[in-house]
């Protein structure tokens, strides 16, 4: 008998490929979104899949790939508010109740999420 390992959301989901198809879900519900979508209209593409990619690894609990700048510099100049973090919250959430996680599992992803708010928020 042995234990089973502890997955994380993220390997339990399927890792990459399907942490993929939540980050162009999710990228779609942002884009949709009048209160967020103008902060990405200068953003090239590249970077933008940065942000959505290193936005649903974190919080999902996988592998951080990111080695670009930190969350304050990354956000300088948005003077990002409230409204804002929690309007991708609930596009994150959405994008997740798509791909079948329980409310449990969302409230615990988007509580992971809400540990970067101080650093990423009135920039
Ligand atoms: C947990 C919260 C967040 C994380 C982990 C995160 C992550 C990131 C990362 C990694 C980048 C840098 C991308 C790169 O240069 O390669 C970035 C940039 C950016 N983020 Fe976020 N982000 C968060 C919240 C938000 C929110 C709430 C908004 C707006 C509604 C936002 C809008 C942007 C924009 C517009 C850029 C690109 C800035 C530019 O063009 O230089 N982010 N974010």
């Amino acid at each position: 008998m042995h234990t089973p390992p502890n997955l994380t959301l993220y390997e339990k989901l399927g890792g990459q490929p399907v942490v993929a198809q939540i980050v162009d879900d999710f990228y779609q519900r942002v884009l949709a979104d009048d209160t967020v979508s103008h902060f990405f209209a200068n953003t090239d593409m590249e970077k933008q899949r940065r942000h959505q990619t290193a936005f649903v690894s974190h919080a999902l609990g996988g592998p951080n790939q990111y080695t670009g700048r930190s969350m304050e510099k990354a956000h300088a100049g948005l003077d990002l508010q409230p409204e804002h973090f929690d309007a991708i919250a609930k596009h994150l959430g959405e994008s997740l109740d798509e791909y079948g996680l329980t409310q449990e599992e969302i409230n615990s992803v988007l509580e992971r999420i809400s540990t970067l708010k101080e650093a990423v928020l009135y920039k």
